[in-house]
């Protein structure tokens, strides 16, 4: 049975020299139109089967997940820095189970419905807080569209849905700083937020293919750490030690909180609530995967609403039909919230569209075959590493139309006899799940992530217009779009770039909506 087809290698080491360094997914998905959807290559001995169509993936991931569930073994990443703990990198099993069952029954569809209002507060605050920063140096008054503000916001949206994610797992209502056994202050989320960046990025770079020697030769993993090119078992240990704190020390705080009578409504105590006598092993599997939320749902989340900024700003035409839904679906009376959604159908298009161009892991994480598959009469043996190419299934011509194109409406339900829909009558097939990857490791956060994005985005377009900082800017806008890379952690954020935020309400009107 042949293997599937993709770019010569060299004899031994494979193709350890093709390997995409950055930009994976478009490398993946040159090489899909050469070679075919499903492909190979090979690092040493080692085969990367790329999926660069939803038909394979599916086939592959969602309906063979029993036996495609697992992750290919990371010696750094996984074992010395003690990611395996984590959910994302812990091995299909027993242990990977009981996290899912613990994560799934406080942020499944029906469940995270309980934590919209956190959601829609954190939404609101992050308006004002947009509000303030834009109008604070030009305006005082409350006329329509005289406040504009030209800057940077990331950094107010990192704080924000840091924040806010923190508060969803550990619970939003922050103890005062000098209090002592209260639950988190604001100081304690503010220096999770920036341990749990500086974590991440360690992650990201030890998650490459055999980023490390240890990974090409796992036998090194035993070298004492005092040899002198045992660099990286140091490293290691920093890392594992910087971990382990980032999982227990917001977890012990969270339990003194319960423990002194006060509850709130976050990931942490409902999952208390479900196991009201834990033992050492449920606490410890409680604080693991609260870590593994915090860490998989921040800077996701970030990247996606990042690339709204910048889509609303490369196309005004289709900011101005979300604005005219807004204003007669909900007008300048209140700020939308989530249980409006089904009556904001463009807004929700154009969160579709952003994902569907920008999605946050665009080569999600990698799978592992626990046995051998035949898929469209080839082998995928027994070990080999599985890549759903997301990005490439998202910009496949065959199911979207000119797939580089942002346009909401291709989401919208279809006028006329479309060439291209599917059973829910939209013009062009959904993107469902595919942002979030297949089968039994399919992001347990998606249901929150989904609602969080939309509030952020339906907000945002209900007060401000989003402008590029001025005419020259808007082509590198768009470099920062077309070249909208990997950060460390294998996650898609576009370039750095400005924006004009211009409030399209009276300040008062902002004020009073977003201190409800
Ligand atoms: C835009 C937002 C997000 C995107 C695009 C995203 C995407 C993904 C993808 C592609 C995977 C890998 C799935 C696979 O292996 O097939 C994943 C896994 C994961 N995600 Fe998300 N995610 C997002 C937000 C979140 C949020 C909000 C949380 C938690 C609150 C979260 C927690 C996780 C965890 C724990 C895993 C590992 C699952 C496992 O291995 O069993 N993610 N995510």
């Amino acid at each position: 049975m042949p293997k599937p087809p993709g770019p010569p290698g060299w004899p031994i080491i494979g193709n350890v020299f093709d390997n995409p360094p950055s930009q994976k997914h478009k490398t993946f998905r040159e090489w899909g139109m050469q070679y075919g959807p499903i492909l190979r290559y090979r690092l040493l001995t080692e085969d990367i089967i790329v999926l660069n169509n939803r038909e394979a993936a599916y086939e592959l991931l969602e309906k063979r997940s029993s036996t495609t569930q697992d992750r290919p073994s990371q010696v750094m990443c996984g074992e010395l820095m003690s990611w395996n703990h984590g959910i994302a990198l812990s091995p299909a099993g027993n242990r990977h189970r009981t996290y899912r069952k613990l994560v799934n029954s406080v942020l499944s569809a029906n469940a995270t419905k309980s934590l919209w209002p956190v959601q829609e507060r954190a939404a609101r605050m992050f308006v004002q807080e947009l509000f303030n920063k834009c109008s604070s140096s030009t305006i005082s008054n409350k006329n329509k569209n005289t406040a504009s503000g030209e800057y940077e916001f990331l950094e107010l949206l990192r704080r924000s849905v840091g924040m806010h994610v923190a508060g969803i797992i550990f619970g939003s209502e922050l103890a005062p700083e000098d209090s002592v056994g209260h639950g988190m202050t604001e100081k304690d989320v503010d220096d999770y937020i920036h341990a749990a960046d500086v974590a991440h990025s360690l992650f990201g770079k030890a998650l490459a293919p055999f980023a490390y020697m240890v990974d090409w030769l796992p036998w090194l993993k035993y070298v004492p750490e005092s040899f002198p090119f045992a660099g990286f078992k140091r490293e290691a240990r920093h890392a594992r030690e910087d971990l382990i704190k980032l999982t227990m020390d917001p977890f012990n705080k969270t339990l003194q909180r319960i423990t002194s009578g006060s509850s709130q409504n976050c990931y942490v105590d409902l999952c208390l609530l479900d196991n009201p006598n834990p033992t050492p092993e449920v606490l410890n599997n409680i604080a693991w995967t609260a870590m593994s939320a915090y860490t998989g749902g921040s800077d996701t989340t970030i990247g996606v609403v990042t690339s709204f900024f910048l889509a609303a700003s490369l196309h005004p035409e289709a900011q101005k039909l979300a604005h005219l839904e807004l204003d007669q679906v909900i007008g300048a009376g209140r700020m939308p919230l989530l249980s409006d959604r089904a009556q904001l159908p463009y807004v929700s298009a154009f969160v579709q569209e952003c994902l569907r161009t920008c999605p946050a892991v665009p080569v999600g994480v990698a799978h592992r075959a626990m046995k051998d598959e035949i898929i469209n009469g080839y082998l995928v043996s027994k070990g080999s590493t599985i890549i759903a190419n997301i990005w490439g299934i998202l910009h496949d011509s065959s199911t979207y139309s000119s797939p580089f194109t942002f346009n909401p409406s291709r989401f919208l339900p279809s006028i006329g006899t479309p060439t291209n829909s599917n059973v829910l009558g939209l013009s062009e097939p959904s993107i469902g799940n595919i942002p979030f990857g297949f089968g039994r490791r399919i992001c347990p956060g998606m249901h929150l992530a989904d609602s969080g994005i939309w509030i952020y985005v339906a907000c945002v377009l209900w007060a401000f217009e989003i402008r590029p900082k001025d005419i020259a800017s808007s082509d590198h806008m768009r470099r920062a779009w077309d070249d909208a890379k990997f950060s460390e952690g294998a996650l898609l954020h576009p370039l750095p770039f400005k924006v004009q935020i211009i409030p399209r309400l009276n300040a008062g009107d902002i004020q009073v909506q977003s201190n409800k």
